[in-house]
């Protein structure tokens, strides 16, 4: 093990970040370089950048040494900390043997060659065999197909995922269909309510209210310290199964190997965390194995204060352009947390912006099967929460781009119905802010199907987290108005999904446009298939969150969220329009995303947003050479 100084590589273009974030486009052969902090508790290892490379000699070194005090961030506090203030004594070196294939940033396990083995003492602790990385994938994904039970497909892909982050990718992108569903939803949610018994490595940063008061501290923890993209969640609305607290680490984990893998963000730079405030899950607080605080949430003053000091904190660690994703946060915070920080951070809100865009992406498409323009629509939703009053507003806003109509008329073509039936205005007194303007003149309706019949909607759509509440008398009602109705049933996981893609296909003759935000596979009704479409905002996040990373844009404007649907929209093929699909395969994500990344980086650049100078000519092209590859590097 070679160990150097750490005050001349954390000065190093490489290490600091002021080289490209991209870097791993660069073709240089890399040596696997190792972060140990010592004399603290555990050593800490990483990848500080796909790139770094170890031949800043020691000349390199001194000269760069020779800048510590010209304004080389003083990271830890050690340039500038009195005699008595204790620093963490940060050393960098090279990984080898034993630690090298323990590390999964660059374990590559049998696909080592005879050079590397050599170079890297790790003959005898590998089999004589060298295979390809295309073998492994084939042995991978032959492994994953013998389980049977999801929840063992997502634990084995956990595992590779901790064990060899480059084949995890390689896999998973190879095969994107068939592995979406097991990173992600639906089978992420199970993997949440059980998340206490599989429990094994840790994943990503908990930050308890034990931590109160020392969020930067806990933040330099972690090994990584280029972070562009932060998914985080407080485990109260973990997709529609509700409060699991800590438990939902599960869901930023997922969604951001679906940044690295769907959207090509380098997995370095991608920060998962859990918010933990306490839950007020019964069950979990009883449950022997739960991870989290056994206590009821925390809220108001306190539950604020926690949030502010993390904001504050990311935003110090990691500069204006880290990405702060906001994903499942119950209503009565997520609405607040984004108005209140969208002002001063780079944030996105998945559940309400993300499925916005997505949900407008699939209603733009449509019209090419339905005909008319959006304007000609009726929007009927069952749910007013994040998901429902988000799609909500960029549909109006989108409509009022089109037709010049202020938004406050544009609103009335889309209506609301909650736990209390339509949301009309003699209930404005008793409603959450976030559902008023959709109170309009009506008389009161309490029912779906009553709704339904009063409203004629040419559309609906369900995002109530509660299942089997499209009826057949409701869908049966859609038809009857509608020679194609379009009905998008987006709670997830799949068992709280309003109806079933059988269901709809069945209740319509098939009329139905249908899509879900669980995957369904095809149904036969009367012999011949059809094949549901996935709302999810996977087909958005990734390229939305690509587009503002690489053009360096430090505030997320709604406009970004209109440009995004219309390249999702423009993705859909002629070939998917026979089928009687609204979406694009997933098959096709990576380019997607680019594509999506290009048009919300175009915007940002219009908007006078983006501080990544000058605008690249070609921002397509641009997109896709920064996206993340999993192919192994060759190690000198
Ligand atoms: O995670 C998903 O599949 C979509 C989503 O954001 C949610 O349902 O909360
Ligand atoms: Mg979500």
């Amino acid at each position: 093990m070679i160990s150097l100084n750490r005050s001349c590589f954390l000065s190093n273009p490489g290490i600091s970040g002021t080289r490209s974030p991209f870097s791993h486009s660069q073709k240089r052969r890399s040596a696997p370089l190792k972060v140990v902090a010592l004399g603290t508790n555990a050593a800490r290892t990483g990848e500080r950048n796909g790139s770094v490379v170890m031949e800043n000699t020691a000349k390199e070194a001194v000269e760069l040494k020779s800048t510590v005090h010209g304004g080389v961030k003083d990271v830890y506090g050690e340039d500038t900390a009195s005699e008595d203030q204790l620093v963490t004594p940060w050393s960098v070196s090279v990984a080898s043997g034993y630690t090298l294939i323990r590390d999964p940033h660059h374990n590559k396990g049998l696909a080592f060659t005879e050079k590397e083995r050599d170079a890297h003492y790790l003959c005898g602790l590998l089999p004589p065999v060298v295979i390809s990385q295309e073998l492994q994938v084939k042995k991978m994904i032959n492994a994953i197909r013998q389980y049977q039970v999801p929840l063992q497909k997502y634990i084995a892909m956990m595992d590779l995922q901790g064990r060899n982050e480059k084949l995890f990718y390689k896999v998973l992108i190879e095969h994107v269909e068939e592995l979406l569903p097991v990173v992600y939803t639906p089978t992420v949610g199970e993997a949440c309510q059980k998340y206490g018994s599989i429990f094994t490595n840790p994943q990503g940063l908990f930050i308890s209210l034990k931590e109160k008061g020392k969020i930067l501290e806990v933040l330099r923890n972690w090994p990584e310290k280029n972070i562009q993209v932060i998914v985080v969640t407080d485990g109260e609305r973990i997709l529609g199964l509700g409060d699991l607290g800590c438990h939902g680490m599960g869901i930023p984990v997922g969604k951001l190997s679906l940044y690295s893998a769907l959207g090509g963000v380098r997995p370095s730079a991608c920060l998962p965390v859990t918010i933990d405030v306490g839950t007020n899950n019964e069950k979990l607080l009883e449950d022997e194995f739960y991870i989290g605080l056994r206590q009821k949430r925390a809220t108001g003053q306190e539950y604020a204060e926690l949030l502010q000091e993390f904001m504050t904190a990311v935003k110090q660690n990691y500069g204006e352009k880290v990405l702060v994703q906001f994903e499942d946060f119950a209503n009565h915070n997520a609405f607040d947390l984004l108005a209140k920080y969208g002002a001063t951070h780079l944030v996105f809100n998945d559940d309400i912006q993300g499925t916005a865009s997505v949900v407008l992406a699939g209603l733009m498409s449509s019209l090419k099967l339905v005909g008319g323009s959006l304007a000609d629509h009726t929007f009927l939703f069952l749910g007013a929460g994040e998901a429902g009053t988000g799609i909500a507003e960029l549909i109006a806003l989108e409509i009022s781009k089109q037709t010049n109509a202020p938004v406050e008329e544009t609103r009335k073509k889309v209506w609301l119905v909650d736990s209390k039936g339509l949301i009309v205005s003699s209930r404005l007194e008793s409603l959450q802010h976030f559902k008023k303007p959709w109170a309009h003149e009506h008389e009161p309706v309490n029912t779906l199907v009553d709704a339904v019949n009063a409203i004629k909607p040419t559309v609906l759509i369900g995002t109530s987290g509660v299942g089997r509440t499209f009826t057949k008398e409701v869908v049966e009602a859609m038809a009857t108005n509608n020679e194609r109705p379009i009905i998008l049933a987006l709670s997830n996981p799949t068992s709280q999904s309003e109806c079933t893609a059988e269901e709809a296909y069945t209740w319509t003759q098939g009329r139905a446009i249908y899509c879900s935000g669980s995957p369904f596979p095809p149904v036969e009704y009367e012999g011949k298939v059809y094949t549901p479409g996935q709302s999810n905002n996977a087909y958005i996040f990734p390229g939305f969150g690509l587009g503002l990373i690489m053009s360096g844009t430090i505030r997320v404007h709604d406009d970004m969220l209109l440009a995004a649907s219309e390249a999702l929209a423009s993705q859909v093929s002629g070939e998917d329009y026979d089928k009687g699909l609204i979406y694009p395969p997933f098959t096709n994500i990576r380019k997607i995303s680019a594509h999506i990344a290009a048009k919300v980086a175009a915007k940002s650049y219009e908007l006078g947003l983006a501080t990544r100078l000058p605008e690249p000519k070609d921002l397509f092209q641009y997109a896709e050479s920064c996206m993340y590859s999993p192919t192994y590097r060759s190690f000198r």
